[in-house]
């Protein structure tokens, strides 16, 4: 399959889906251990992709995103954004309502 063919797909199938580096417990960047916390501080499950142990997917994520660097968070096949923007969201309760709100369409579905 073609790698941008496995990105739709990932982002397809994942309702809630964090690219980054290493594992949501053993994060291998700042960056990526403060996006995992906030997401699992919202308490759904999510899946993630570690980008350093798939070098395809970390080369061309941020053309097929529009968005240059690494954590990516994906909710309802939608790109939210990275690190920052992320623990904005969450400091002002928008993240938890998004992420909420998606794992209940999906269950739903
Ligand atoms: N301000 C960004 C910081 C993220 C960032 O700078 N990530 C860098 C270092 S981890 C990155 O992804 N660089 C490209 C790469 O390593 O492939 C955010 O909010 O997520």
């Amino acid at each position: 399959m073609d790698i941008i063919d496995t990105i739709k797909d990932q982002i397809a199938n994942n309702t809630i889906l964090l690219y980054m580096k290493g594992s949501p417990n053993a994060p291998q960047c700042g960056f990526s251990s403060k996006a995992a916390q906030v997401v699992m501080a919202c308490g759904e499950k999510f899946a993630y992709v570690d980008i350093l142990q798939n070098p395809e997917i970390r080369a061309n994520l941020p053309k097929y995103a529009n968005w240059p660097t690494f954590p990516q968070l994906w909710v309802g096949g939608e790109l939210v954004g990275g690190s920052d923007i992320m623990t904005e969201m969450f400091e002002k309760g928008e993240l938890q309502t998004l992420i909420k709100e998606a794992a209940q369409k999906a269950s739903a579905e």
